[in-house]
């Protein structure tokens, strides 16, 4: 097993390359299987949520090859009706395939999807838009059994805007017949990516990047290739690494319009952001200052993947701090991990109050999701001693190498062996 070891007191200078997008590239590796043919897909980052996508989609009968960070799905020959649960336990996103293989098999079973416990999760939203589309879906012995005679477009409201159930519908309304309209859907870029991979195979999809999204039925798709973007929510993290540190960092790839609203927020912690076609850039000179209310919002507001990463850097702002975390209810599990590294955060209900320290100090801790590991990386970097971050399973899950590249920024970050 190993940890993270950080010695933190530096400052971040120097500049990366961002990953590819997780939240982008599942979707679209769960979209390969509409189309009976191969896709090509550019700029993959290599973490553990992409390699259990491909164990998903290797165990129903794609062909995967991988070449550097591209990855070559052949969906030709679909072979099995009934997703793993190993795989399904280890990772959310494997709920969107339920959507494509509706479209392409027109039957699929398939468990609860686990991943990070951040909240309950329901998937309510995903089964009330499939059966719209016609599809029949038993819930029974902790199983969801979905079939369907053919897919049929229809309009669907949601009833909030989530990212889970916009993608499980848009993929299933690709090869239905007839026009689905979803009103009320997710804008994150994410979804945005994903309508413009859905084009690059022929599906015809209009109001890409709006609240409202057409898709017209197709009967086939064609041979495609594409490249993901950067990962905005890998940037943000980096940014209020530097937030909090000091220094000055360029982030290559990193895309400008997907973090609109966290660049304003960095800044308004003292920071000077600057941003060319190349990336973004983000200068801090001094301790952050404190951010009096940030609330997490669906896109375009302020990301909860980038609420952790920014409590961080706000622990040891010049102030007092507010933030409210409106999506997931379980997303404080770090706080008690910051207090541990003399933090002073007081939590009631949705709302954290974050009374800026000096600075803070190492310890032994452990990351319980993904962000909130990523959070306590940042918290590493502050600290002058040594921190030791265990657990470290969940922060694979989104990030590269998140030792990689802040040893490249010029931390003292690194991956050690537990003594067994
Ligand atoms: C793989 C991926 O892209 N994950 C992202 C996706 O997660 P995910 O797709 O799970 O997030 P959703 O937008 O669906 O969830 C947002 C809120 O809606 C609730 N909800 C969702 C579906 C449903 O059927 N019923 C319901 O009540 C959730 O419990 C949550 O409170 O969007 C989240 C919100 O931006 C991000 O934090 C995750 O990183
Ligand atoms: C919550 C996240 O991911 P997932 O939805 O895959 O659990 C995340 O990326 O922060």
């Amino acid at each position: 097993m190993t940890y993270i070891q950080v010695i933190g007191g530096k400052k971040l200078h120097g500049d990366i390359e961002v990953q590819g997008s997780k939240n982008a590239v599942l979707p679209i590796l769960a979209a390969s299987v509409l189309h009976n043919g191969v896709t090509t897909i550019h700029h993959c980052p290599d973490i553990s949520d992409v390699q259990c996508m491909i164990r998903i989609l290797d165990s129903i009968g794609c062909k995967i090859k991988k070449e550097g960070s591209t990855i070559i799905v052949d969906a030709t020959q679909l072979n099995n009706y009934r997703i793993p649960d190993e795989y399904v336990a280890r990772m959310r996103s494997s709920i969107i395939l339920l959507g494509p293989l509706l479209g392409r098999q027109h039957f699929v079973t398939i468990s609860y999807p686990g991943g990070c416990t951040i909240g309950a999760r329901p998937i309510d939203l995903h089964v009330k838009g499939l059966k719209r589309l016609s599809a029949e879906i038993i819930e029974a012995n902790d199983l969801l059994t979905c079939m369907t005679t053919k897919l049929m477009g229809s309009e669907i409201n949601l009833d909030f805007p989530s990212v889970g159930a916009t993608e499980n519908i848009l993929l299933a309304a690709v090869l239905a017949e007839g026009t689905t309209i979803i009103k009320n859907a997710a804008k994150e870029p994410e979804i945005e990516e994903l309508c413009e991979f859905l084009t690059c195979m022929g599906a015809k999809v209009d109001g890409i990047g709006t609240g409202t999204i057409a898709v017209q039925g197709v009967t086939a798709l064609h041979d495609c290739e594409y490249t993901v973007k950067a990962d905005r929510i890998v940037t943000g993290t980096y940014m209020a690494a530097v937030a909090a540190t000091g220094g000055k960092i360029t982030l290559r790839g990193a895309v400008k319009e997907h973090l609109e609203e966290v660049i304003g927020v960095v800044n308004r912690m003292g920071c000077i952001t600057q941003t060319s076609s190349d990336g973004i850039t983000v200068i801090q000179k001094s301790r952050p200052n404190a951010y009096d209310l940030l609330r997490t919002k669906p896109y375009p507001g302020f990301p909860t993947d980038l609420q952790s990463p920014v409590m961080a850097a706000l622990t040891v702002a010049k102030g007092n701090s507010i933030l409210i975390e409106n999506i997931f209810e379980a997303r404080y599990k770090v706080v008690r991990e910051l207090i541990k590294m003399g933090a002073n955060i007081e939590i009631d209900g949705k709302i954290a109050i974050i009374r800026g320290v000096k600075t803070l100090h190492g310890t032994s801790v452990k990351s319980y999701e993904l962000r909130g590991g990523a959070a306590l990386v940042i918290a590493g970097m502050i600290a002058k001693e040594t921190t030791e971050i265990h657990s470290i399973e969940y922060i694979l899950r989104g990030y590269e190498d998140i030792c990689r590249d802040l040893q490249m920024l010029g931390a003292n970050v690194n991956y050690m062996e537990e003594n067994m």
